[in-house]
């Protein structure tokens, strides 16, 4: 009988052999993913045994990852904003510095209270309007996206999460169908210059979707199509937030003041000092 904590090892060993940077923060990741456990059960309960059927689905999964697939890909989950949202192949894995562009919202409207019309452009697995709605319980959003099958997950993460009735999904090309205005827009858009996608991260590269990645050839395409209806779009008093790529800050924010857009300060960094989240609000 295999206990956790051997299997952890066990697994640890495999991925630090296939060169995995943190191999046994990622084994406990794959156990507590794959036995339903928190940190907590995993540590406090090391020595119970894994019966063998889930030993081996275990085994498996490890293989998989060590063969350079992304975690959430194999559990087919991800948290985001202290949130559970599931993926499908459409959908990219929410990142950890998109958080910022939370933070950046909920700093340019910091009465939560405000029922406030959000719009998400590029919604994926609806993480960015998820996490809104979750800190605006008065807010109504509507996430869009070009890909069915990512509005598809979208819809359902926010119904699972509650949210469902506050939020509506589209499928559409950015604001194209939409003719409202809103106190705010977010979108995260796909941002990598086109040649650069080869030299991605396998784990990018070969599991998110190339419609979440490509930027086209300056990875502007989508910035400049966002930021041509962001003056439709908003509010007398409405922010539009922002995802930047590395150093995009400053060609992102000349599009905008091309439009009559006005730069909120300079662009939140994220945890790694990136310039990533940029604010802008009608002039
Ligand atoms: C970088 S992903 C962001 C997903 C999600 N908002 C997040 O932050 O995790 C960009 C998203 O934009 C969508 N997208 C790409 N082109 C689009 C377009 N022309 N109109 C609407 N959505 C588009 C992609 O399908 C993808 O879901």
């Amino acid at each position: 009988m295999t206990s956790r904590a051997d299997l952890a090892r066990e697994i640890a060993a495999s991925f630090a052999a296939a060169g995995l940077e943190t191999p046994e923060r990622e084994a406990r990741a794959l156990l507590r993913a794959g036995l339903g456990l928190s940190d907590v059960d995993l540590l406090a309960r090391a020595d119970a045994a894994v019966p063998e059927a889930e030993a081996h689905r275990l085994r498996a999964l490890a293989a998989r990852r060590a063969a350079g697939e992304p975690l959430a890909r194999l559990v087919g989950r991800r948290e985001f904003w202290s949130l559970d949202f599931a993926l499908a192949p459409e959908t990219l894995v929410p990142r950890p510095e998109t958080e910022t562009l939370v933070e950046a919202a909920l700093a340019a409207f910091p009465d939560r209270a405000t029922p406030l019309a959000i719009l998400d452009l590029g919604t994926g697995s609806g993480a960015l309007l998820a996490a809104l709605l979750s800190e605006y319980p008065a807010a109504f959003g509507i996430g869009v996206d070009l890909s069915p099958g990512a509005a598809r997950q979208a819809r359902a993460n926010l119904e699972s999460l509650g949210l469902g009735a506050r939020a509506a999904i589209l499928v559409g090309a950015w604001a194209d169908a939409l003719a409202g205005r809103f106190d705010l827009v977010v979108s995260n858009p796909p941002y990598i210059p086109t040649m650069d996608i080869a030299a991605l991260d396998r784990e990018v590269r070969e599991h998110d979707p190339l419609l979440a990645l490509d930027g086209g050839p300056k990875g502007l395409d989508a910035y400049r199509a966002i930021a041509r209806a962001l003056p439709g779009l908003l509010r007398p008093g409405g922010r539009a937030v922002l995802e930047l790529g590395i150093g995009q800050e400053g060609d992102v924010a000349t599009l905008l003041t091309a439009v009559g857009l006005a730069p909120d300060g300079p662009a939140r960094r994220d945890l790694a000092g990136i310039a990533r989240a940029i604010v802008t609000r009608p002039a």
